[in-house]
C-alpha cells in the first residue's frame, strides 16, 4: 500500500504583505521529501520570498512554514533553528562566493562554523565535495575571480552541499550560464540529487532547466499558487500567465516523451 509522501516542508495559510502590498493571500504548499519542486510566477509574484521565508530569512505576515515539521520563526537563540539552517544548503543567485575567499575557503566556511571538526577533517570534506562537483583539487587555492561562470556555480554548489544537507534551494541556478554550460549543471545537479538523497526547491526563469529538472511546479500567480503539479498538468491549465509562458514551446512539450530536444529559453512574460 502507498504511504502518503512526508511534507518536508508545509505551508499553511500564509500572507505576505508589505504596508499595502499583498504579495501572497493563503498560499498553502507541501514540498515532498525527495522531490524537486520549481516556483514560477510573473515578475514580482513572490517568488523569492517565499523562497526566503522557506530558508527563514523573512517572515510571513501570518500562518506558518514548517520545515522539518518545525517553524523557523523562533529566532536566532532557538537551537532547533539551528538545526535547520544546517539541514539545507543554499545556491543563491547573486553573490554566490566570497571574493576575498579561496575556493577551499569558502567551502570550508560552513564547516568551520560548526566549531566542531579538526582542519584535517575539514580539509577531506573540502576535497570532497571539490570533488563531487568536478572541480579538480589545483582549483582549491584559486580566488574566485580566477574562476569561470561554470566553475563559481559548482564551487557555489559544493558549498551549498558542505554539510550534506537534506534540503537544497536553488534560486536561479542557471542564470548567467550559456546552455552548454547550463546543460552540465543541470547534469551535476540530477546526479548529485539522487547521491545525496536531496529535496530541492529552485526559482527558475530558464525553461530548459524547469523542464529537465522539475518533478512538480507550483505557479504563483494573483498573489496565489494558482496550480501545481508536475509540468504535463501545469502547462494546460487555464490560466493567463501560463498561457504566455509556455505558448512558445508548448508544441516541444508535446514532444517531450519521445524526443531529445533542446529547450530554448524564452522572455518571462510580465
Ligand atoms: N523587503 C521588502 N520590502 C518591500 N517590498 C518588498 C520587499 N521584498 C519584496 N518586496 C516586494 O514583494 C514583491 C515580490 O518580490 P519577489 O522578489 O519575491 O518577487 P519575484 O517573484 O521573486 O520577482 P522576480 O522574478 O522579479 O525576481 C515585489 O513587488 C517586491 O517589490
Amino acid at each position: 500500500m502507498m504511504t502518503n509522501p512526508e511534507c518536508i516542508i508545509e505551508i499553511e495559510s500564509l500572507y505576505t504583505r508589505f504596508g499595502n502590498h499583498i504579495v501572497h493571500r493563503d498560499i498553502n504548499l507541501c514540498v515532498y521529501r525527495g522531490e524537486v519542486l520549481t516556483l514560477i510566477g510573473g515578475s514580482g509574484s513572490g517568488k523569492t520570498t517565499l523562497l526566503r521565508q522557506m530558508l527563514g530569512l523573512e517572515e510571513p505576515s501570518q500562518g506558518s512554514v514548517k520545515v522539518f515539521g518545525g517553524t523557523r520563526s523562533n529566532a536566532a537563540t532557538n537551537p532547533r533553528r539551528k538545526n535547520i539552517h544546517s539541514r539545507s544548503g543554499v545556491l543563491f543567485q547573486q553573490g554566490a562566493l566570497f571574493s576575498a575567499l579561496t575556493v577551499f575557503d569558502n567551502i570550508a566556511l560552513p564547516l568551520r562554523e560548526l566549531h566542531t571538526l579538526s582542519e584535517d577533517m575539514i580539509r577531506d570534506l573540502v576535497m570532497v565535495k571539490l570533488n563531487m562537483v568536478a572541480i579538480g583539487p589545483e582549483h582549491a587555492n584559486k580566488m574566485p575571480a580566477a574562476l569561470s561562470g561554470g566553475m563559481i556555480k559548482r564551487v557555489a554548489l559544493a558549498r551549498a552541499l558542505a554539510l550534506d544537507p537534506e534540503i537544497l534551494f536553488l534560486d536561479e541556478p542557471t542564470a548567467g550560464l550559456d546552455p552548454e554550460l547550463s546543460e552540465s549543471f543541470v547534469e551535476l545537479v540530477l546526479a548529485l540529487r539522487s547521491e545525496m538523497d536531496l529535496t530541492i526547491v529552485m526559482v527558475t526563469h530558464d525553461l530548459d532547466t524547469l523542464v529537465a529538472l522539475s518533478d512538480r511546479i507550483a505557479v504563483l500567480a494573483d498573489q496565489q499558487v494558482v496550480v501545481i503539479g508536475p509540468l504535463d498538468e501545469v502547462y494546460r491549465f487555464p490560466h493567463p500567465f501560463i498561457n504566455s509562458y509556455f505558448k512558445s514551446i508548448r508544441h516541444k512539450i508535446e514532444q517531450q516523451n519521445n524526443s531529445e530536444q533542446t529547450w530554448k529559453t524564452v522572455p518571462m512574460p510580465s
